[in-house]
């Protein structure tokens, strides 16, 4: 497998005007390879829409190195702009447009051929409002609107940010199943996204980022793996006799009213063995595996407390050395985007999804 994405070292601090700055990027990684389907996860602010802006060239990192097809970004980002398409944020379309025209004219600027428009839609499921302004659409229809335009020239990869984000639920097992035939046909997909379930039907590996950094990453398999604490669930009818057998045999033990859950089996038989030569027959025996929320949970630090209500922002302030280090005249990022590829390169720019028509130019967020 080669890489398609590889980001080392990623560094990116927001200045605001009256507030303190804000590390968004504090030296994250990834490394996505050929026809995988890698999920982006992380909490409100962690910093996932700032690195995929960062590594399509439209916010400049502080420091840091990122290749996309083993090319540097953003330097050589229009060489490789044709073979992929990126979604980054909210989509932003000519509400005077229709869906069609609005492809064609993407089209038109990328040398696609116009029957291509016809299939993106069909492939989007827009086909019948295909006609239809694009101010009449719903949020959902915009996201497929904009997953289309990110078709329109066979890309080898695709980059999506949120792409469920507005979907009803059809509209989001509809989406998995356009992910599931893309990657059949060889597209390798980098999708952020925080609706963690859907990670795990949709993805085959998964990067974890918390406060900037990459907590974990690998196949999601390994990942949660990585949390199997080999726990099982177990209903016996004399439970306080269960729960002396199970903690002599050295087993972590916790007592619920219906139910044991039984901690460190590595084999279950031997633990139904031991109840019974004591003559405690085992009605359940149910292995508890970790999913990927609450690997995602743990490890972002952000299991839900009574009483205490999460705080949505997930990056972090800087030392005071790090402040001091970028001096006074660090750059202020407040309306403006402060990379864009050249004119020259616009077409290029705009067929792999990050020019004006396909996304959101808002730097402000804070
Ligand atoms: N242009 C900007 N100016 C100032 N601060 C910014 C800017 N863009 C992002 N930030 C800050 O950087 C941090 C990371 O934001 P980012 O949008 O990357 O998070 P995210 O993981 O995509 O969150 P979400 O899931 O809510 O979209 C946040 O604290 C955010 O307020």
């Amino acid at each position: 497998m080669s890489a398609v994405i590889e980001i080392q070292g990623l560094r990116k601090t927001f200045r605001h005007r009256r507030d303190q700055p804000w590390v968004a990027l504090d030296g994250f990684d990834m490394l996505v390879e050929t026809g995988q389907v890698h999920g982006f996860l992380g909490s409100n602010g962690s910093g996932k829409t700032t690195t995929l802006r960062t590594l399509l060239g439209l916010v400049r990192a502080d420091a840091g190195q990122m290749r996309v097809f083993g090319e540097p970004s953003p330097e050589r980002l229009p060489v490789v702009a044709p073979r992929f398409g990126a979604i980054v944020e909210s989509p932003q379309f000519f509400g005077n447009f229709t869906g069609r025209r609005t492809l064609r004219l993407l089209a038109t600027a990328g040398d696609v051929p116009p029957t291509r428009v016809d299939e993106v839609l069909e492939r989007v499921g827009l086909r019948d409002r295909g006609n239809d302004r694009v101010r009449g659409y719903s949020l959902g229809m915009k996201q497929r609107l904009a997953v289309a335009s990110a078709l329109l020239k066979n890309p080898e990869l695709l980059i999506l940010d949120e792409p469920a984000n507005g979907l009803d639920p059809a509209g989001i097992r509809e989406m998995r199943d356009l992910m599931r035939d893309l990657t059949r046909a060889g597209v390798t997909v980098l999708l952020s996204s925080h609706i963690l379930a859907e990670i795990e039907l949709i993805c085959d590996h998964v990067t974890i980022i918390s406060r900037g950094r990459r907590v974990t990453a690998g196949p999601v398999t390994e990942v949660l793996a990585g949390f199997d604490q080999g726990e099982y669930r177990v209903r016996v009818d004399d439970q306080a006799r269960a729960a002396e057998v199970i903690e002599a045999a050295g087993h972590p033990l916790v007592i619920h009213p219906e139910h044991l859950v039984v901690g460190g089996v590595t084999d279950p038989a031997a633990l139904t063995r031991a109840l019974g030569e004591q003559d405690l027959w085992v009605r359940e025996l149910t292995p508890l595996t970790p999913d990927l929320e609450s690997v995602f949970l743990e490890l972002t630090g952000t299991v839900p407390r009574p009483g205490i209500p999460h705080q949505l922002d997930d990056s972090v302030r800087p030392r005071r050395a790090d402040l001091d280090h970028d001096g006074p005249e660090a750059e202020i990022e407040l309306g403006l985007a402060t990379v864009h590829p050249a004119p020259a390169d616009a077409r290029a720019a705009a067929l792999a999804g990050t020019g004006p028509a396909a996304t959101t130019d808002e730097e402000t967020k804070a």
